[in-house]
């Protein structure tokens, strides 16, 4: 168990920055591909699929930012890892052509995602027999409370199946303030919580009992944690996710 630490979603966005500015030089496309796998890597952990011999479908429901930018690498990677994975991708983001990269990486894997005309069904993919969790890649640490629609309805279908189907969180829980947690409605409760870098205050809410949260997003040398005063996360061997 590792002492918890938290920044805030201006650290976060901060750090973010940091990473992708002309000193440090990462990527967009090379933090997300580590982000999605990482998520990818702790569903394998909480759901392997030698446990659930007769699930294996995974709904991926992607929102239109980067947070949805790690759902589409994680559902790429399930495919590997042998699950099912399907994609529910409302609105499509076309702030840099990566994402339609991404959608063709994945059309390339034959992951479905669903066409409009089956979107409108989305619930219908929901099957508590088939599938084994669902992927919340929604919004992360730049979600502002209230929720706009299709996410509103959507997060509220969400919250219905909560307790049939697991929610796995990518970074934040969709609905959830980044620094003050589930204060606004609607929200869902995730059965994990993939935190990437460094959990965010909104994580200090969730109950144990309730939900496995995980550190994931292994990417920045212990200096530079230190000098966002958190500690570096004693990941094990070439683990890309650590269980808190
Ligand atoms: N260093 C890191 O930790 C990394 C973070 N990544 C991911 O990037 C995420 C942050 O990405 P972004 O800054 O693109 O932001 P988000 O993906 O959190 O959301 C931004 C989008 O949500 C919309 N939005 C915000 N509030 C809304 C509301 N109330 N109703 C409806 N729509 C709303 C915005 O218009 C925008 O399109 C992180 O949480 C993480 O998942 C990774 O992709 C890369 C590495
Ligand atoms: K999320």
């Amino acid at each position: 168990m590792t002492a918890l630490k938290v920044v805030s979603s201006k650290f976060a966005s901060e750090i973010d920055q940091e990473l992708m500015g002309s000193k440090v030089g990462f990527t967009l496309q090379q933090l997300m591909e580590l982000a999605g796998f990482s998520v990818a890597q702790t569903i394998q952990r909480e759901y392997p699929l030698e446990q659930n011999k007769n699930k294996n479908e995974v709904l991926i429901i992607v929102g239109p930012g980067n947070n949805g930018g790690d759902g589409l690498v994680c559902a790429r990677h399930l495919k590997l890892f042998g699950y099912n994975p399907i994609v529910y991708y409302p609105i499509r983001s076309k702030r840099t052509p990566f994402y339609g990269q991404l959608v063709n990486q994945l059309e390339f894997f034959q992951v479905p995602i669903l066409t409009e005309e089956q979107s409108t069904k989305w619930v219908d993919y929901l099957k508590p027999e088939k599938t084994l969790c669902i992927v919340d890649a929604i919004f992360g640490f730049s979600f502002k409370p209230p929720i706009r629609e299709p996410f509103g309805s959507i997060v509220a279908e969400m919250h219905k199946v909560e307790d049939k189907i697991p929610i796995v969180a990518v970074d934040i829980p969709t609905g959830w303030d980044v620094d003050e947690g589930p204060v606004a409605e609607p929200h869902t409760t995730p059965r994990v919580l993939v935190s990437l870098t460094v959990p965010k205050p909104c994580s200090k809410f969730i109950k144990p009992e309730r939900t496995a949260h995980y550190v994931g997003g292994r990417f920045i040398p212990n200096h530079f944690a230190e000098k966002y005063g958190f500690e570096p996360f004693p990941y094990q061997g070439t683990d890309q996710v650590l269980k808190l």
